[in-house]
Parts: structure tokens; sequence; C-alpha cells
């Protein structure tokens, strides 16, 4: 199959020329440039619209591999990662343009199975995808998405907008993708050490007081004393850990809720809660403090750490890849925004709060024995290509 019967291949029949429209699309895939007319597209925003853009790449053996990914994983999630940015600026994602990179070892209905999962996250989300770019690639897969949106003109939520004595605030569960980014290396034999290695702190972080490695007692003791809430069927963590690494769902719904009711700074939660906590920190100049019982730990990954020895704090501050977003909202705005999320069903945690400067993160920590409670520097780490 020519380049130009594959990409037909992958796209074709996917999304009607209305569907398209509805979107604003005037010209889809085909020719030189898509063309669209934002002011046109139905994404239930009143009035005058920005645009935001945003890019993300996913390298093989980087971001996934055949171990972690179907191919349809790798198509849904190259999507969702950016939906998930777009969600970060309080915007509706709308059109996608889509780069890969293919190897000759990925066939037509590889290829074609990776355009299943996107169009699939596509339909979900209600991107229509409006062009790409293809060549070859010596060895790995690499796919990149461009991908806009709109948002009511001037009110993007920035990582900037944080002030002193607001609520800190998480639209889902953190932790999960990389517990099952762990398990799945687990699974494939041997890739259990190299996959936790980047969870490893540095030698150093444990003298500086940072949060404590896995190995070190506190955390996993306390919650391996909790009780388990019911009967878990064998399986059903594994599934909730895998799917949260292979099916990310971002918050856009959230992120709509959050800017209409006016919350101050949004980061999503791509390296890891601490790494975007940091963000919004210095973005904002102020100090955040997480408190250490608010954190949201979700019982399959709880199990997951107690079978596995390994503290899921370290996963839920450092992992990554959970495409939820981290907030800040002035504290008498919490109310309403709770009842609003209860509502409508959607998770909402509120875990710490914001001061004046100096420049930081904390985790506050209560002793389980005395009550006391210390705040614990929190290390200014995340996953880094560079690092
Ligand atoms: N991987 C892809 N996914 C979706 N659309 C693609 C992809 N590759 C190319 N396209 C679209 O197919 C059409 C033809 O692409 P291409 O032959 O690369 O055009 P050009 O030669 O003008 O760059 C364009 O509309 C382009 O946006
Ligand atoms: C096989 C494999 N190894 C390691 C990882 C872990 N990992 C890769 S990239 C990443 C962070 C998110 O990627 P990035 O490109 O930094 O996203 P961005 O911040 O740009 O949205 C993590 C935790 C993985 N997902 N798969
Ligand atoms: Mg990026």
């Amino acid at each position: 199959m020519d380049e130009f019967a594959s990409i037909t291949h992958w796209t074709g029949r996917r999304q009607s020329a209305e569907w398209q429209r509805a979107r604003g699309v005037l010209l889809g895939i085909g020719d030189d440039a898509a063309a669209v007319d934002i002011t046109g597209a139905s994404d239930g925003i009143l009035g005058a619209k920005h645009m935001v853009l945003a890019v993300d790449t996913m390298v093989e053996n980087v971001h996934f591999s055949s171990e972690t990914m179907r191919d349809e994983d790798v198509g849904y999630k190259a999507l969702a990662a950016n939906v998930s940015d777009i969600a970060a600026m309080g915007g509706v994602p709308l059109h996608a343009l889509v780069s890969v990179a293919v190897p000759k070892s990925y066939g037509p209905e590889r290829m074609r199975r990776l355009y299943d999962g996107l169009y699939e996250c596509a339909e979900r989300y209600g991107v229509a995808v409006i062009g790409g770019d293809t060549t070859s690639s010596p060895d790995r897969l690499v796919i990149s998405v461009t991908l806009t949106g709109t948002v009511e003109a001037g009110r993007e939520v920035r990582r900037s907008g944080a002030k002193p004595g607001e609520g800190v605030f998480l639209t889902g569960a953190v932790g999960l993708s990389a517990a099952g980014l762990h398990l799945l290396l687990a699974e494939a034999g041997g890739g259990g050490a190299a996959g936790s290695a980047k969870q490893r702190l540095q030698a150093g972080d444990v003298e500086a007081g940072h949060v404590m490695p896995h190995a070190e007692a506190g955390y996993l003791e306390l919650i391996q004393g909790q009780e388990q809430d019911g009967e878990r069927e064998t399986g059903q963590s594994r599934a909730a850990l895998v799917a949260a690494h292979q099916r990310p769902s971002p918050s856009v719904r959230a992120g709509r809720l959050l800017l209409e009711h006016g919350c101050s700074s949004l980061n999503d939660v791509s390296d890891g809660v601490a790494s975007e906590a940091w963000e919004i920190a210095e973005a904002s100049g102020l100090r955040l403090v997480l408190r250490e019982s608010s954190l949201p730990l979700n019982d399959a990954l709880k199990e997951y750490g107690v079978d596995a020895s390994l503290n899921p704090q370290e996963w839920m501050l450092y992992g990554g890849e959970d495409y939820v977003l981290l907030g800040t909202i002035a504290k008498d705005k919490l109310e309403e925004v709770r009842d609003v999320f209860r509502e409508e069903g959607l998770p909402f945690f509120e875990i710490g709060e914001t001061l004046e400067g100096p420049v930081g993160v904390e985790l506050v920590r209560e002793s389980a024995q005395s009550g006391d409670e210390r705040n614990i520097p929190v290390a200014k780490r995340g996953y880094n290509h560079f690092g």
C-alpha cells in the first residue's frame, strides 16, 4: 500500500462531513491544509472565544512498548494526552492533526488498529481529525498529535493564577497509571526492576528529608494496617491499574466546570503531582502545601502497593501520566464546586492549600501515634526525559 492509500485506509470514512462541520471544519483530510471556522463550531461556548493549541508526541520505547500498550491504546493515548492539555486550560477540544513516523514492522493493519483507538478517543471527546503527516521511520514508531480547542475569550486557566490562601484540588485518582506501568513491566518479566528504576529516590533525597522511598517505614505500614473496603474480585485491581495506564480519561468536563466557577489555576498531571504542583507554585510565586492524609489513595493502588511491597505514595506524587487536573480555587468557592461535582458524579479531592511564599511544595504528615504534624519538603522531580 502506498502512502496515500495508507492514509485513506487509516482515516477514510471515520467521521462524516456533517459531524466534522458541527466542529467548524470547512475542509478536512485531502488537501494541502485543513480549513476551519472556530466561530461556527458547536462547542458550547457563547460569545467571543479564543483558540488554545497543544501538541504532544509519543515515542516507542519511551512512552510505550509492545509490552505495555496495544496499538489501539497508543492511538487512544496519543490523542488523550492532548485532550488533557486542552482540559487544563478550561477549554473544549476540537481539531486534531496527526503526524506519524512508521517503521516497516507496522504493516497496514497495525496502523489501522492504532487509528481505531485514536478515533475512539476522538469520538468520545468530540474531536475532528482534520489532517496530519506520514513518514517512514527506520526503527521505532513516533506519533505526534496537535490539537486545537476553544475557550471563552480571555478566560483560559493558567498555571500562574493561584493566590495564597486558596484550596488545592485534584479531579481524579493519581498514581494508578504508574502502578499499571510497573505491573505491566513486571508481568513482561525482568522489566519490573527497570520499570521502577525511575521511581527510586536518589540517595540524597532521603537525607534531605524528602518523601521516603518505597522501602522506608511509615506510609506503607500505615496503609497495611487499614481495612480494605470490601471484597475485591481477583483481577479487578489489575484491570483498574492497567486501564488507567492504557486509557486515561482526561478531565474535560471538570475543566469546564472549574473555569465556570472561577478556579484560579490548573495543570494536568502528566509528569506527576509533585512536578505539576511545583509548576503552579513557581508560576504563581507561592507555597503549595499538600496534606498526606487527603491524597486520594485508590483501593487498587493500595492493594498493588501492599502486594508488591512498594510505597504507593511514590507513584501518587512522582509517577505521572494520570491526566487528571491539579488546580487551585478560592476557599469560599469550594463548597459550590464540591456540590456541582457531586451532582455530576465527578470526583473532586481537596488535597491542600496555598500559602504566601517562599516558593515550594510541602507535604503535611501527621504522626499516627502522637498526632503531631510535620511538613516535609516535596522533591521537585517527576518524569524527566533528560533526567
Ligand atoms: N497520518 C495522517 N493522519 C491523518 N491525516 C493525514 C496523515 N498524513 C497525511 N494526512 C492528511 O492527508 C492529506 C495528504 O497528506 P500529504 O500527502 O502529506 O499532503 P502534502 O503532500 O500536501 O503534505 C493531507 O490532508 C494531510 O493532512
Ligand atoms: C515503556 C514505558 N516506559 C516508561 C514510561 C513512563 N513515562 C514515559 S513518558 C512519561 C511522562 C509523560 O510524558 P511527557 O512526554 O513528558 O508528557 P507531557 O508532560 O509532555 O504531557 C512517563 C511517566 C512509559 N509510559 N512507558
Ligand atoms: Mg509535552
